[in-house]
């Protein structure tokens, strides 16, 4: 299949170092909002974008592969006119920047990659969630997916974000997430992590039910040469959101070394 032209935004200095984010299964670029400011303010251009088959984005008939989503990132970076570029994903995001390092390491910088996981069976689960998706739309999904995406105590103590986040995964297209799902249930990249050369940082969820730190973040750490792990405490799998201010310092940190 061919890239699509993704939705995006870019804010920033338009001569600064371009940093892109893509978000988690389920979400729009709206994840992102707590990161923006903050890199501004340190003279980074931060382009989000939304995954094809959400928020703004296309929604071609699946199937999707994962080089499909990293064919669509291609196609991004050259409209931004960037020949090289910081890239910062959750979960799906971070498999499509995995897949990037591996397969694009001329277009990538560095890499910070969060709350994700280089393989995420079982494979019956996504094909199963794809299904309930298709038959009863995301909303049928929204609910438990904002239960791994925050932690209880944040969920009790802040209901409107989480309604804002419930109402984001209920807005998503079923094809597109269905389609989305089914690229995360034939994904493999843990043989092919040696081949990342940027400069990468794992950023894990102490509490992420979904892409736990030892599970799915060490392997990562483990598996791409010179790799860091940071596991943050009190965040579920939406930890960028949760803990904004660490995975933020965690980012520019990241970001200013490389
Ligand atoms: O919704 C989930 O189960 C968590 C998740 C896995 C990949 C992704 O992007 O979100």
């Amino acid at each position: 299949m061919s890239a699509v032209k993704l939705h995006w935004v870019a804010e920033g200095p338009e001569d600064g170092p371009v940093v892109v984010f893509g978000g988690s299964l389920g979400s729009d670029l709206r994840m992102w909002e707590p990161q923006v400011a903050p890199l501004v303010a340190r003279g980074f251009r931060v382009a989000r974008y939304d995954t094809r088959g959400h928020g703004a984005s296309p929604v071609p008939p699946g199937p999707y592969e994962l080089e499909d989503l990293g064919a669509d990132v291609l196609a991004l970076l050259d409209e931004l006119g960037a020949e090289r570029v910081h890239h910062v994903g959750l979960s799906l995001g971070g498999m499509t920047g995995m897949w990037l390092g591996i397969h694009a390491p001329d277009r990538i910088a560095s890499l910070v990659l969060c709350c994700t996981s280089a393989k995420l069976g079982p494979p019956s689960m996504w094909a199963e969630r794809a299904r309930t998706v298709r038959a009863e739309g995301t909303a049928a999904v929204a609910e438990a997916g904002v239960s791994r995406w925050l932690t209880p105590a944040y969920r009790e103590r802040h209901p409107e974000r989480a309604e804002f986040l419930r109402a984001m995964i209920a807005a998503v297209p079923a094809e597109g997430y269905a389609a989305c799902c089914g690229a995360i249930e034939r994904m493999d990249l843990l043989e092919l992590l040696p081949k990342v050369t940027a400069p990468t940082l794992v950023i894990a969820g102490a509490d992420d039910p979904a892409t736990s730190p030892e599970e799915h973040a060490r392997p990562i750490a483990e598996g791409i040469p010179g790799a860091r792990l940071e596991v943050v405490p009190g965040a579920a799998h939406l930890g960028s959101y949760e803990q904004p201010a660490e995975f933020t310092r965690l980012i520019l940190d990241h970001l200013e070394r490389t």
